[in-house]
């Protein structure tokens, strides 16, 4: 069996998705999620121009081997533009052995750990009564795990929040970076109120996380941490940046709150630390962003070893071909901590047909041959690409700061 064709779709139903369709000679296909959020394009043209002319002619049987001619002879290895694009192939390449198989792809990774695997819904609101109420509208639609993020008194417009109460946040909002204006100090005096809040209202049992998205030092970090230990969090996200990994040992003397991190990995290089020294107890690092199936399982791996779980990024800029073939590896990786999930648009799940469902708070996987997610490619064509771009951080005396 060979490769006989490769192409990239893009489309915008509502955001930016770039998907890799792998064709065999024999009829067989696959697919990819290749979305960079707001770096769309340099994927395209890696895959495009690099990657495609290497794979026609080759066994799409050998994901191993294909993945390590991918990242070795590219010689230039890691970083998310490159990774993103092998993660493509990779996912593509699972989805046809699995169809090849009959199988769905939980079966051939391992089996089944788990009959359903718990989310995380987004509740967000621009001060904490809003929020207070978006956590309750999830509560009812039966999720058990709750992010919370709410507007600080003081800051204008903050990453997660959405624009309007009720409606989901969008990052890549701009057609160039909008600047936002961040305060550590108000955010740090005003999140510990939101979880006293949280935990009056909704009492013990309801898990609740908090997304820092990279804005403090280890020692701010270190402090949020043991200020929001009585709110008991499920896990408090990228609370710094993560490119020294030493700094999440500051954090850990400090606070028994659970830390999680990795959404923006690529590799199990940027996470070894962390993991073997027990910094963290989840790792975020995802599919489509860290080299696909084929090394995610590493880094699971190595993290089971550590008592760190997974709790894969899921926001709605990575597409529904991620997502489904994330529900495969949840269901199946015996690590298992949590799957984000942010819903798609309408007019995306239609563009993407797929066999997941949302049930009771957690997802249910599909039983089709392959990862179950397919593309509708004559609906795709609807949606042109629209350059989006992710917004900058200022502080108050205008320092160009994480956002
Ligand atoms: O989902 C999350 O936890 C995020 O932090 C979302 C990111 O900001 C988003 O994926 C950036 O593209
Ligand atoms: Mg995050």
């Amino acid at each position: 069996m060979k490769i006989e064709r490769a192409y990239t779709i893009v489309t915008s139903p509502g955001r930016n998705f770039v998907t890799l369709k792998i064709v065999t000679d024999q009829g067989e296909y696959g697919i990819g999620d290749a979305t960079l959020n707001g770096r769309e394009m340099a994927v395209v043209a890696y895959l495009e121009e690099h990657v495609i002319p290497a794979l026609i002619g080759r066994d799409p049987q050998r994901i191993e081997d294909i993945w390590h001619f991918l990242y070795r002879g590219a010689y230039w290895r890691r970083g998310p533009v490159t990774m993103t694009a092998i993660a493509a192939v990779d996912m593509a390449l699972w989805d046809i052995k699995a169809k090849l198989a009959g199988m769905p792809l939980y079966q051939l990774l391992g089996g089944k750990s788990r009959d359903r695997v718990m989310v995380y819904g987004h509740a967000t609101g621009r001060d904490i009564d809003a929020c207070l109420e978006e956590v309750a509208r999830h509560v009812d639609e039966g999720y058990k795990a709750v992010r919370v993020q709410a507007g600080v008194p003081g800051i204008a417009s903050i990453y997660g929040v959405a624009k309007k109460d009720g409606e989901p946040y969008e990052p890549a909002d701009a057609d160039l970076p909008a600047e936002h204006v961040w305060s550590t100090s108000k955010y740090l005096n005003h999140v510990p109120k939101l979880f006293a809040a949280v935990r009056e209202r909704f009492g013990d049992d309801l898990h609740v996380l908090h997304d820092v998205h990279h804005r403090l030092t280890p020692i701010e970090a270190a402090r949020l941490g043991k200020d929001v230990e009585p709110y008991r969090l499920f896990w408090l996200e990228d609370c710094v940046p993560a490119e020294n990994q030493e700094a999440f040992g500051l954090i850990r003397q400090h606070t028994t709150t659970p830390l999680a991190v990795g959404e923006v990995f690529n590799s199990l290089f940027d996470a070894k630390a962390l993991i073997e020294n027990q910094w963290i107890d989840y790792i975020r690092a995802t599919l489509t962003h860290a080299g696909g199936i084929t090394h995610v399982r590493r880094i699971a791996d190595l993290a089971g070893l550590y008592h760190v779980r997974t709790g894969f990024h899921g926001p709605t800029d990575l597409s529904p071909v991620c997502l489904g073939a994330a529900i495969h590896f949840d269901t199946w990786v015996p690590n298992f901590g949590i799957q984000e999930y942010m819903p798609h648009t309408q007019a995306t799940d239609e563009v993407f047909p797929h066999d997941y469902r949302f049930e009771d708070g957690h997802f249910i996987v599909g039983e089709t041959p392959g990862h179950g997610v397919d593309i509708d490619e004559q609906l795709a064509k609807q949606y042109p690409y629209k350059r989006a771009s992710l917004p900058v951080n200022r502080l108050e005396d205008g320092t160009l700061w994480h956002w």
